[in-house]
């Protein structure tokens, strides 16, 4: 609920601000949790903002032994309010752990079955009506979508799907911050730095994302396994800035909605081919369109039975979503996948990295755990330098070759491990049966140490 809250408490206009919690799990402890979440932000985006608070996760500013990150440490009011909304937290954070604990002892939550559970969603509703302080609060909407065994889901990148249909029929709004569960906003300012790149007029009419790096805030002292993929976050994505931008990352990106319909020329096209394109919805095909507004997010029953039949299973199928539209299937790392294909399709993307991190995740940091993703993330990777989406020939011709070379380092990086092996073995082997490899010492090299 974290990445939740501090979601919410982003810097930007609250009217604007929507944000969509997708829960694959379908828990009603989720759903409760999320109720108690938004309840907890009408008190802390206050907070947050009468004291210029900068770290706005409230874990994280809680936990925090650093001193307070607040321009009103010294003040006794500052001090007065801070107790008061730790309690609230307490409290907060109370209600979600007993809540859970009574649904474990009734075992009677009948969306419990995570592959099989019908869809979901539910707008956070404001009943409490507005305090002389408390201004207007971000919208918060919980999505579970439909899972059925017998329905692909597609991880992922499925989830995001759905989240882009039902946002779009929503709230509809041109630009989108993915962010991973293990994430959370670490500073309120991202969303402005985002729309500097995308509202600049050189730029903004090719660019599709801004990214942001992953940085961690459980990395180990030595980091053994390089948990904070330095290589990436330091290097290639800051070289690749200079040339079509850097790969799509998974997570902390402000995306432009219109650069994931495809490429169909939407303007003029006739319903029905539109209808195999992005599905049966009339209301979601009216949010293509120019001036589209959605009945607000209150919309009445109408416009929630259309959410629900966005996030159904059945929706997609005969369609291009996954293909062509939205966030690709294709691979297991749909994130390289889909801003490759982006880079393919003309856009252009930029690499953002203020000083102070704008996102914190959760970083693998035993061996286990890095062999698991280590494995699914080179697979996926190797996988797209071997089949129809090999960088050094897919996509248009005038794709700069500087750019393919960086994909292509990245995609063909898993076959470092053959000199690996061969590093871990010969070695050894040559010292087993007694072959010299290194150079004998000579009698210039002894006296040179002497
Ligand atoms: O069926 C699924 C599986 C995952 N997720 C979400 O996907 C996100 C990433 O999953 P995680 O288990 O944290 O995977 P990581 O390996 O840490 O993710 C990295 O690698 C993924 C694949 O390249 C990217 O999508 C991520 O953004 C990137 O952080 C999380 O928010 C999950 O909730 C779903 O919604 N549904
Ligand atoms: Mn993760």
């Amino acid at each position: 609920m974290n990445t939740v809250i501090s979601a919410m408490a982003l810097d930007y206009p609250p009217e604007k601000l929507y944000v969509y919690l997708s829960d694959d799990g379908g828990s009603s402890v989720t759903l409760h949790a999320t109720r108690e979440a938004f309840k907890f932000s009408r008190l802390w985006i206050p907070f947050c903002t009468r004291y210029r608070i900068k770290t706005r996760c409230p874990k994280a500013f809680f936990s925090s032994s650093d001193d307070d990150d607040s321009d009103f440490v010294r003040s006794s009011v500052y001090m007065e309010d801070k107790t008061q909304i730790q309690e609230k937290y307490d409290a907060f954070k109370e209600k979600i752990e007993s809540f859970r604990e009574n649904m474990a002892i009734s075992r009677d939550d009948p969306a419990i079955n995570v592959k099989d559970h019908p869809p979901s969603i539910e707008v956070m509703q404001d009943n409490i009506i507005d305090e002389a302080d408390n201004g207007k609060m971000p919208h918060l909407v919980y999505v579970s979508r439909e899972k059925r065994p017998s329905h692909p889901h597609h991880f992922k990148a499925g989830a995001l799907n759905v989240l882009l249909r039902v946002s779009a029929v929503m709230s509809n709004s041109p630009y989108i911050l993915v962010l991973d569960c293990d994430m959370f906003c670490n500073d309120p300012s991202s969303a402005r730095y985002a729309m500097c790149f995308h509202l600049d007029p050189k730029i903004s009419s090719s660019l599709a994302f801004v990214q942001f790096p992953q940085k961690f805030y459980n990395v180990t002292k030595n980091d053994i396994y390089d948990s904070q993929l330095r290589s990436l976050f330091t290097l290639q994505w800051r070289g690749m800035n200079g040339l079509k931008g850097p790969v799509l990352s998974g997570t902390g990106f402000y995306i432009k909605r219109v650069s994931l319909c495809g490429n169909l020329t939407i303007k003029g096209t006739d319903l029905t081919q539109l209808k195999e394109y992005f599905g049966s919805s009339n209301e979601f095909i009216k949010s293509l369109m120019q001036n589209y507004t959605s009945d607000s997010v209150s919309g009445g029953n109408a416009l929630l039975e259309e959410t629900h039949l966005l996030a159904s299973c059945k929706y997609e199928i005969s369609t291009k979503w996954g293909q062509e539209v939205g966030f690709l299937y294709d691979s297991v790392v749909e994130d390289y996948l889909t801003g490759f294909i982006l880079h393919c399709n003309g856009w252009t993307s930029v690499f953002c990295e203020p000083s102070r991190p704008q996102f914190l995740g959760s970083a693998t940091t035993n061996l286990n755990d890095v062999l698991i993703q280590g494995t699914r993330w080179y697979s996926g990777l190797f996988e797209n330098g071997v089949n129809k989406y090999c960088p050094l020939i897919y996509g248009p011709s005038m794709m700069p070759i500087l750019q393919r070379l960086c994909n292509a380092e990245l995609v063909y990086f898993p076959l470092y491990c053959l000199p690996l092996w061969c590093f871990a073995t010969i070695p050894q082997l040559c010292l087993l049966n007694g072959i010299p490899l290194y150079p004998k010492v000579t009698a210039t090299t002894e006296m040179l140490e002497l």
